[in-house]
């Protein structure tokens, strides 16, 4: 379980993030939606511990800390390093913690259809290749605490859906509190159990009411498109405030 507890971030004399106090569930996915500006960004960076903030971040219990606690952060320019090759940037969580990481890096790639690509650079893959890259280096030191900054962004449609379907796949397969931070109502709806809607520096809670669904159904359902518009009109009262 993450929780935030009474969270606060101010740059200079602005005060961004305000009182800002949620949990995720040890199993649970959180979309974080905000006009842009609001503090999405920042958030994720203070839960990481890379950003100075009032108020305590723990997870599952312990403050957080890098050193100690296997966070995954996926950035919205996927954050891959241009000098190491696909396999590379795979292992380095498990490099950077002494562990061995051949195999499963192996099995990472395979799972992500990224095997042929293991010797490729990022500046030879395309966009929607990058990101499966950035996802697989997310997933393989199966994090106890995921956060996801856009991630999806840059795709396209098709290869959005491609990549929220694999996405699922892997979390299903190791699950940990997630934060989703998206511009898309869509992405929302089909990724997250809950939604985190901030509104001048504040969090308003808010239910996915297709989270019952599999995340590969709910697009498809009929109530999508009433869900869809009820979600922007509770998300467009919380922003006219
Ligand atoms: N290091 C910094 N110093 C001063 N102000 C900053 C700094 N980083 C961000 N800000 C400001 O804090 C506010 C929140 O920025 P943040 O990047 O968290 O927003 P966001 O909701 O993620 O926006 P977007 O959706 O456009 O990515 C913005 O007004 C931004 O200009």
């Amino acid at each position: 379980m993450l929780t935030v507890s009474h969270l606060g971030v101010a740059y200079a004399h602005q005060q961004i993030l305000e009182d800002v106090t949620f949990t995720v569930g040890p199993q649970e996915i959180l979309a974080v939606l905000g006009p842009s500006g609001v503090g999405k960004t920042t958030l994720i960076n203070a839960i990481c511990g890379q950003q100075a903030h009032t108020g305590t971040v723990t997870l599952a219990g312990q403050e957080i800390d890098p050193q100690r606690q296997q966070l995954a952060l996926v950035p919205q320019d996927y954050g891959l390093l241009p000098w190491l090759t696909v396999a590379a940037n795979v292992g380095l969580p498990l490099r950077l913690r002494h562990a061995a990481a051949n195999q499963q890096v192996m099995a990472m790639l395979e799972a992500l259809g990224l095997t042929p690509l293991a010797k490729r650079y990022p500046a030879a893959l395309s966009g929607g290749q990058r990101q499966r890259v950035a996802l697989a280096r997310a997933f393989v030191a199966q994090p106890t605490l995921l956060l996801l900054d856009e991630a999806f962004s840059a795709l396209d449609p098709v290869v959005k859906q491609t990549a929220y379907a694999l996405f699922d796949k892997q979390w299903q397969a190791t699950p940990a509190p997630t934060l989703v931070v998206t511009h898309d109502w869509e992405e929302a709806l089909v990724l997250s159990d809950r939604l985190l809607v901030l509104a001048q520096g504040h969090p308003h809670l808010m239910k996915n009411a297709l989270a019952d669904l599999p995340r590969a159904q709910r697009v498809h359902a009929p109530a999508y498109p009433q869900v869809l518009a009820d979600l922007r009109e509770a998300v467009a009262a919380q922003w006219a405030k």
